[in-house]
């Protein structure tokens, strides 16, 4: 049957009543999910929606990652390493489109975030648990950073248990000790609840997995998958401090940190960094 009249006519099969069907709306929670946009701001901000829907996209695809991130922990832990890589590549992908999507807020002039801003009180990103949730899986633990959930006991409860566990990190070198290469006993046995350091013998590891390529393949290409992670990473936090600075300047933080100056250094943080420094000892000079 063609188009006519520039209209699509319904087929005869097609489903239209869901009194007792799973729906698309009801499958997905639609009610809830549309129903979860409260604009604070009185009169009402245009704009505020903008900046909510950001938000809680942003929260969606994190909770996605945290997700596929705690399946490539379980499958390092199992050794199975190509089942690790299928989901550390979905992980890249979400990355990109969280990093993307900062366009968007781009659009948001001082002015008009101003305009709003105050309704905000002392809320802020710093207080994202799904997003510390990430850094504390990637291996960057800091305690210090749950004190700030001390009213919401179940952010709290799920990112002590991260605190405990073997990051990913932590897993992929028990997984190298596993297959025979020279790891330090104190790193695969050290204080989990502490943030990764860097360790010398370790870049030393990586140099053999680097030199011998093609011997340990999948090693090689692990390796390289997570120095995509940590760079994604770097970058959204990176387009995060631009959007901060076209956006509120050098003002303070509404968490209460000094703003731009605070998230400048959340980029000298590294999540592996033995992977950085062993590009330096490869090849000829
Ligand atoms: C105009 C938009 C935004 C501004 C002006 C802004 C500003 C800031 C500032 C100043 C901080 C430092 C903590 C503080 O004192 O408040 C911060 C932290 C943070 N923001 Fe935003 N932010 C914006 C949008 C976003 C968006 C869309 C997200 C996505 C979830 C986000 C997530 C975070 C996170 C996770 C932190 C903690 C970073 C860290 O600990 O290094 N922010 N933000
Ligand atoms: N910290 C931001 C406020 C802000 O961006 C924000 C406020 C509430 C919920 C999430 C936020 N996003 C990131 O910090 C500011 O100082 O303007």
């Amino acid at each position: 049957m063609t188009v006519e009249k520039n209209t699509r006519s319904l087929e005869s099969d097609i489903e239209t009543d869901f009194k007792d069907k799973m729906s698309y709306g009801s499958y997905l929670s639609l009610e809830t999910l549309l129903d979860a946009q409260h604009p604070v701001s009185t009169p009402e901000h245009h704009d505020e929606m903008l900046f909510i829907i950001q938000h809680q996209t942003s929260e969606l695809w994190l909770k996605l990652m945290l997700h596929e991130l705690k399946a490539v922990v379980e499958r390092l832990r199992g050794d199975d390493l190509r089942f690790a890589l299928k989901h550390i590549a979905r992980v890249k992908h979400i990355q990109r489109t969280l990093t993307e999507q900062w366009s968007v807020l781009a659009t948001l002039t001082p002015t008009e975030y101003a305009e709003f801003r105050g309704s905000l009180g002392a809320s802020s990103g710093f207080q994202s648990y799904q997003y510390r949730a990430v850094e504390f899986v990637l291996g960057n633990k800091n305690a210090g950073m749950i004190k700030v959930f001390d009213a919401d006991p179940a952010a709290q409860k799920l990112l002590t248990d991260l605190l405990e566990m073997p990051s990913l990190y932590d897993e992929f070198i028990r997984l190298l000790a596993r297959r025979g290469f020279d790891v330090p006993a104190e790193l695969v046995e050290r204080d989990v609840t502490q943030a990764h350091t860097f360790s010398e013998p370790l870049v030393q590891v990586y140099k053999a997995v680097y030199e011998n390529a093609a011997e340990h393949w999948d090693l090689y290409e692990a390796c390289e998958e997570l120095v995509d992670l940590e760079e994604n990473f770097q970058l959204w936090r990176f387009r995060h401090m631009k959007t901060v600075e076209r956006t509120i300047g050098f003002k303070r933080g509404t968490g209460g940190s000094s703003g731009v100056g605070f998230l400048k250094r959340a980029l000298e943080l590294t999540f592996f960094p033995e992977l950085l420094a062993v590009r330096t000892e490869v090849g000829a000079e």
